[in-house]
């Protein structure tokens, strides 16, 4: 069945990110993604970023394709990573660029005043830039290390802190989220927790989501 494009506001975009899956492909196994999506909202997954950085761009809009579908019928928003042409061409809710990605500025104006543009910000100054250019929320992170991101690094609460006081949108922790170190979220001002491979590198990815649904909703 079809399903309308809904038009996120400030506040239900806020709510949200309180559960942000992110996707990883390494981690499918005999699965299809659409297997393992289906099971993170079925565990209570409030958002959803396709993030595949091996697909093609046909293939990257097939799963876009397919994910957006799932997140419509769950009532959750549904974003790419980094393919601005590809979340365009699908029609998902937006996209989600860093620092190195296109511009937050440009993706707002490809994408127009409706679409979810969220952007990664390590610092006070890129987060007020990100805020100044249009972004609904800010990824900011890491919490703690991560082997699906070795390269990233990692914030102290002080600096989640400082960026939270620097800007009035939503932000997400990303970087080493799991049930162990979710409640050190709690210290930091943050509006949810971005996760990739507590979820996705879960055997029972419904479960595991479900878990930390609990936990978040203890913590936040
Ligand atoms: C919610 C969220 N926050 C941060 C990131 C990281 O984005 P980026 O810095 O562009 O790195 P890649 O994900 O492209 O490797 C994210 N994807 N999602
Ligand atoms: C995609 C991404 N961005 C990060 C950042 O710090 O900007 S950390 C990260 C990967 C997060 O994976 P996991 O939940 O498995 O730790
Ligand atoms: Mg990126």
């Amino acid at each position: 069945m079809e399903h309308e494009k809904p038009v996120w506001s400030p506040e239900t975009i806020r709510e949200a990110l309180k559960l942000y899956a992110v996707t990883d492909n390494a981690w499918l196994g005999e699965r299809t993604l659409a297997e393992c999506v289906e099971a993170a909202l079925a565990g209570g997954a409030t958002f959803v970023q396709l993030r595949d950085k091996h697909a093609s761009a046909d293939e990257l809009r097939a799963e876009a394709a397919e994910l957006l579908a799932l997140c419509r019928a769950a009532g959750v928003p549904f974003v790419v990573n980094d393919d601005v042409e590809c979340a365009l061409a699908v029609g998902a809710d937006g996209v989600h660029v860093g620092q190195d990605d296109m511009a937050c500025e440009r993706a707002r104006a490809l994408l127009g005043p409706d679409a979810i543009v969220g952007v990664s910000t390590q610092t006070v100054e890129q987060a007020r830039a990100a805020e100044a250019a249009g972004a609904d929320y800010l990824g900011v992170g890491g919490v703690a290390g991560t082997a699906t991101k070795p390269e990233a690094g990692v914030l102290s609460p002080d600096e989640f802190r400082a960026i939270a006081a620097a800007v009035d949108i939503p932000i997400v922790a990303i970087g080493g989220v799991n049930a162990e170190t979710m409640p050190l979220l709690a210290e930091l001002d943050v509006d949810g927790a971005a996760v990739v491979s507590a979820i996705f590198a879960a055997d029972d990815i419904e479960a595991a989501t479900r878990e930390l649904s609990r936990i978040i909703d203890e913590t936040l």
